[in-house]
């Protein structure tokens, strides 16, 4: 039986830098948001599909969709982002299933969907456990600041735009507290994937 991990967080509160633990430590991980970049791409399906639906007008000379053309399009319309995301959604949920299936066959003892908006797309069930990672209100807000160069309300914005952390870490299985050193983040996490005897022998 594989373990299915689910990773999650709010924005800015450490999930990439968690993800990167897990590869280090030999787990596979699937992204969401590389799947979603992927789905997208010259040749895929959905990629076809959004030309239909949204027109050249959204392409780059070299035939790639312009993610900031598109951005603007769905970005103040809710009927042009339910459209898009009616593409892209399926298609992101198909190539995760199909790559977490192909790692179950081929025996791994434990696979990690990095899913960032896990609990908001009701993707839990996917999962046997779910990880989520927390930071403070007042933490968040500055790393997002930092990483990103927004303005505090910029920033605030974007946080609003998720569940509140505390939601999430109500409804997870374990929490890893990413307030203090990466090293310290790195040592919950150990602790967390020895318990649920996730790593290889
Ligand atoms: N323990 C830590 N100490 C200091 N800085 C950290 C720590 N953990 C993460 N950071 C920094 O905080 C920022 C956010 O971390 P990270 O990118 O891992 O978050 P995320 O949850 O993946 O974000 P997003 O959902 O927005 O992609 C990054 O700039 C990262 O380098």
């Amino acid at each position: 039986m594989t373990l299915t991990i689910g990773l999650t967080g709010g924005i800015a509160s450490g999930k990439s830098t968690v993800s990167a633990m897990m590869r280090e430590l030999g787990l596979p991980v699937i992204d969401a948001d590389e799947a979603a970049r992927a789905v997208v791409r010259p040749g895929e399906d959905a990629y076809r599909q959004i030309v239909a639906a949204f027109g050249p007008g959204i392409l780059q000379t070299n035939g790639e969709i312009d993610r900031a053309k598109l951005g603007a399009i769905v970005f103040n319309d809710e009927e042009e982002r339910k459209k898009l995301n009616a593409i892209v959604h399926p298609a992101v949920r198909q190539k995760m299933l199909a790559e977490k299936e192909a790692l179950v066959r081929s025996g791994a003892k434990t696979v990690v969907l990095d899913i960032p908006l896990l609990f908001e797309s009701g993707l839990t069930s996917w999962v046997d456990k779910v990880l989520v990672v927390y930071v403070d209100d007042d933490i968040q807000l500055r790393r997002l600041m930092e990483r990103n160069g927004f303005t505090e309300e910029e920033a605030r914005a974007r946080i609003r735009a998720q569940w509140p952390l505390a939601e999430k870490m109500k409804r997870a299985d374990a929490v890893i507290n990413n307030n203090g050193t990466r090293e310290e983040t790195r040592r919950q996490l150990l602790a967390i994937l020895k318990q649920w005897d996730a790593l290889e022998k």
